[in-house]
């Protein structure tokens, strides 16, 4: 059987840093792109142990030569991190983690890695395309602050300029975003063999990398005292950097007795969590996330995958407000809207309504284009009432004028029908067709052909930039349609839409 170089050196190389796996576990090189898997050759059970990895066997902080330095310039997470990978890739040969590193990707391309023509061409329009830009910002920032004064550093590790540069900086940002654990407290995030060559799939993970959480791995260093981490609990650590307790049976069974279970906590384990059959991939899962959150850590997305979700930015709104009424009409609703105790999601500079996989828009979306809509008559009862005495209180009660009889509290369980009038139904609909837009002229049907004919290895970029688009796209779409189902049969009702223009 071929086996390609590096992975024969660092299987030689894990068997010497004490990293074992059972005879059963393959790891499987893509010819075409060099791109690992893992697949079992016998049956896997619940609760088998898979695999054991030394803690000190893990790229961190902790255990690299460039510990002085980082701890001389007080980093620390991915910063600290992606100094002691730099640096461990600097040393050649001479680092102890070199046939680990001689095995991992030079980086992950993700979309950090992508040239602004490429996030241009590809990303317009979803929900990536500014975060990706902003981010790079970020990153030139960090690297100006905390990674080029490391050159003068007065721990006598000499530092060459080349090794640490931005682009260095951005191929260790983008492996320890797509490949990295956190480990524990004491070692923070880091680099773990073997257990990073396992695949994600999303809620249908074969196998959980754990951790016996305790201390009392860190040489004598004992300055960390977490409460949990004394207690020696097992703790579920997944590469999305997030630990959880377990969730499986705890009767840990070696396969064939081949590795030794033990509490040690210096030691990570991989324990299978479902049955998996002989033959098959086994999946590790890096969280429940939708398909940006996907490429933008990983590099890659997953076809129908339930957690997508579209944005639409508060500013969107005011944009198809502004279509219809002046803008001091539409600042007053808003204003309204927010004396009502609503707002949408906050993220950096931007406020925004989440669409769910299905289609349905958060209630805060129908509330505001609820108000939006509202005819001058029912708009100013119900102004009169928040403006009269002791109203702050009674207000956030039920709100009720001549024709609307809507309970408008926040936190009220309220029925969302109410809210989809045939006016909130329309504006639902002109605003998806706006976001949908930002896509630029090709049409949902052009991205699915394009995806239809694209290679997914020789066209990474551009095939996992298009499930991102038409997962998007096919979002709006179900918008439409929720929208427009009562539309019609509000219709058939005899009750005529009628499109407001408030000057
Ligand atoms: C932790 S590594 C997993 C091992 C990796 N396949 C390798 O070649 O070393 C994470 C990377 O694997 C790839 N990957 C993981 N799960 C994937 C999936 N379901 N589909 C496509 N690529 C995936 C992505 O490139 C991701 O950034």
């Amino acid at each position: 059987m071929y086996i390609p170089r590096p992975m024969r050196a660092f299987k030689r190389w894990m068997k010497l840093h004490g990293i074992n796996y059972i005879d059963a576990l393959r790891f499987i090189q893509n010819e075409e792109n060099d791109a690992v898997w893992v697949k079992t050759v016998a049956d896997l059970h619940q609760g088998d142990l898979v695999a054991t990895i030394p803690k000190q066997s893990c790229l961190t902080m902790k255990t690299s030569g460039a510990r002085h330095v980082i701890e001389e310039a007080g980093l620390d997470g991915y910063l600290g991190l992606s100094v002691a990978l730099m640096y461990e890739k600097s040393l050649g040969p001479d680092s102890p983690w070199f046939a680990y590193l001689q095995l991992m990707p030079q980086f992950e391309p993700i979309p950090l890695l992508w040239s602004f023509d490429e996030l241009d061409l590809f990303l317009s329009g979803t929900e990536l395309h500014k975060i990706v830009k902003e981010d790079r910002a970020l990153i030139n920032e960090d690297w100006k602050e905390c990674i080029s004064p490391l050159f003068d550093s007065a721990t006598g590790v000499k530092l060459n300029p080349d090794d640490f540069s931005v682009e260095q900086y951005l191929m260790a940002k983008s492996l320890i975003a797509s490949r990295s654990f956190e480990i524990d407290d004491y070692h923070g995030f880091g680099m773990v063999p073997l257990a990073d060559l396992f695949n994600h799939k999303t809620d249908a993970e074969d196998v959980h990398f754990t951790s016996v959480a305790s201390h009392s791995d860190s040489e004598e260093d004992s300055e960390i005292s977490d409460d949990s981490e004394k207690s020696g609990n097992d703790s579920q650590i997944s590469n999305n950097g997030s630990d959880k307790k377990n969730t499986y049976e705890s009767n840990i069974n070696d396969v064939g007795s081949e590795l030794n279970n033990s509490d040690d906590p210096a030691v990570l384990q991989m324990i299978i969590v479902k049955e998996v059959e002989a033959g098959a991939e086994v999946f590790n899962t890096y969280g429940s996330m939708g398909n940006a959150a996907l490429l933008h850590r990983y590099g890659f997305t997953e076809p129908e995958n339930p957690y997508d979700i579209v944005n639409i930015d508060l500013e969107l709104v005011l944009r198809w407000s502004s279509s219809l009424y002046s803008s001091r009409y539409s600042r007053s609703r808003v204003a309204f809207w927010k004396k009502l105790d609503y707002s949408g999601c906050l993220a950096q500079n931007s406020e925004y309504f989440e669409i769910s996989s299905d289609g349905k828009p958060e209630i805060e979306l129908l509330v505001l284009l609820f108000v939006m809509s509202l005819s001058e008559d029912d708009y100013g009862d119900l102004s009169l009432q928040l403006s009269s005495p002791g109203a702050c209180n009674k207000l956030t009660g039920t709100v009720l004028s001549k024709k609307v009889h809507v309970i408008l509290e926040k936190g009220k369980e309220m029925s969302k029908n109410a809210l989809l009038t045939n006016a909130v139904r329309s504006a639902l609909i002109e605003v998806a067709d706006l976001r949908d837009r930002l896509y630029g002229s090709r049409s949902l049907e052009d991205d699915i052909k394009e995806l239809s004919e694209c290679c997914f290895v020789k066209e990474r970029k551009l095939y996992h930039s298009l499930v991102l688009r038409i997962s998007e796209r096919r979002i709006l779409q179900k918008l439409r349609a929720y929208a427009s189902s009562g539309l019609l049969r509000n219709c058939a009702r005899g009750t005529k839409t009628k499109k407001l223009k408030v000057i």
